[in-house]
């Protein structure tokens, strides 16, 4: 399946000229259009500053864009209001981002059952069944009593991929999730990021700087200054470096030109 084939209707995600301003500066996003079929595993790169944690805030409705518009789904987030807005969160959306991390107070299938209860289930076995099978799902079903602290950062990423995937989401986005990992513990956290592409349907926009993460995607899209200014499909590393450099020497040449 290839991007072009697939109408903004029957995507999991589609951004329509979608602008982001803070102040008076250059906005952070200027007017990206991004369609991302079900079933896709998209990178979000570029170099720091370029815009991708806005894309990805605005895409998950958690910022609401200056311009443009945001689907999940065929749902347009500007016809939410904020109690809206926080349900498609909850219900439709995984994150797996650094900063949105696992609560300590609770243990790791507690962590789990969360969204779920969240979004109105009740507590019991059939609950703790989902959280345990979403755990064995990615090897730390004998973790489950734990509390995150006793868990590596490793371990913990991939309770936060079970956490985020437990919903069964149109969309997950997941923001940097290898950055603080060690290389193979980074290859296991993003092949269970494309297994449950793969095996489950799903699909996963995933902000990253690193160009082996990107292998594991379909499709990178690079950002500069808050625009798409590249594609590739299928990235390999060098490609996805070449690339990378190409419009980082863009970004030098054009500041030293002002
Ligand atoms: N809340 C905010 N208020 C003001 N400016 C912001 C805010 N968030 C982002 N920006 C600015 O928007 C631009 C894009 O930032 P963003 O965090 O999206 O980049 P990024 O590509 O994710 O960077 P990094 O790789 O360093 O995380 C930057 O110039 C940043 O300073």
């Amino acid at each position: 399946m290839t991007t072009t084939a697939v109408t903004e209707n029957g995507a999991a995600l589609a951004l329509d000229g979608v602008s982001r301003a803070y102040g008076r500066g250059a906005p952070a996003l200027d007017g990206v259009d991004l369609v991302v079929p079900r079933g896709r595993f998209v990178a979000v790169m570029g170099r720091s500053g370029s815009g991708k944690s806005t894309l990805l805030r605005c895409a998950a409705g958690l910022e609401r864009p200056t311009a443009g518009r945001v689907r999940i789904g065929g749902t347009d987030l500007a016809t939410l209001k904020a109690a809206g807005l926080t349900r498609l969160r909850r219900d439709r959306i995984g994150f797996v981002f650094q900063s949105l991390n696992l609560v300590s107070a609770l243990n790791v299938r507690e962590n789990v059952t969360l969204p779920l209860l969240l979004a109105g289930a009740r507590e019991g076995r059939a609950l703790d069944a989902r959280a345990l099978a979403g755990l064995d799902a990615v090897g730390l079903a004998d973790r489950a009593e734990d509390r995150p602290e006793n868990l590596s950062g490793g371990q913990r990423q991939r309770v936060a991929i079970a956490r985020a995937l437990v919903n069964e989401p149109e969309v997950v986005f997941a923001d940097e999730p290898t950055a603080a990992l060690d290389p193979v513990t980074a290859a296991g956290v993003l092949a269970l990021l494309r297994r449950a592409v793969d095996e489950r349907g799903r699909t996963v926009v995933l902000v990253t700087h690193d160009p082996v993460a990107a292998t594991w995607t379909d499709e990178a899209v690079f950002l500069d200054r808050g625009r798409i200014v590249g594609r590739l499909d299928r990235p390999d590393e060098t490609a996805v470096r070449e690339a990378l450099g190409a419009h980082a020497e863009t970004g030098r040449h054009l500041a030293v030109a002002r």
